[in-house]
């Protein structure tokens, strides 16, 4: 992965709005027109109605025209590492192919690889289930 995708989610966290979990988490995808497209989490005194990093980036892709994630980065604060939640598996798995790298990173860049498949085996998906 290069540092640009890396740098991005960084940025994004930055942008997060988590008062309430004082958890914030930064995504960025690189997509198939070549450019990045970040986000972060934006809670909500509902708790309920709060997002996660990765949809805030996915709306920005689409947004953008583009629809296909080549690869992505998820980076958080107070974690070692912060696997995307379930409800994000589906979010990505929608844009992903199996084989789509999801980096899964610390401050200090990425600690761990893993493909859509990995993250979301037997996901409702038909690129991805075959
Ligand atoms: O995949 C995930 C999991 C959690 N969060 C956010 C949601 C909430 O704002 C905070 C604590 O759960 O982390 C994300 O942004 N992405
Ligand atoms: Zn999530």
């Amino acid at each position: 992965m290069s540092h640009d995708l890396f740098e991005a989610a960084r940025a994004a966290m930055a942008h997060a709005y988590a008062p309430y979990s004082k958890f914030p988490v930064g995504a960025a995808i690189r997509a198939e027109d070549g450019r990045i497209y970040a986000g972060a989490n934006i809670e909500n005194i509902s708790f309920p109605q709060g997002w996660c990093a990765e949809p805030t980036a996915i709306s920005h892709m689409i947004m953008a025209g583009a629809t296909k994630i080549v690869e992505m980065a998820v980076i958080a604060e107070k974690l070692p590492l912060c696997p995307p939640c379930g409800g994000c598996r589906q979010k990505i798995a929608e844009f992903a192919s199996a084989k789509t790298q999801i980096y899964l990173c610390d401050e200090t860049g990425v600690k761990k690889t893993m493909t859509m498949e990995e993250l979301l085996p037997h996901g409702f998906a038909t690129d991805v289930i075959g």
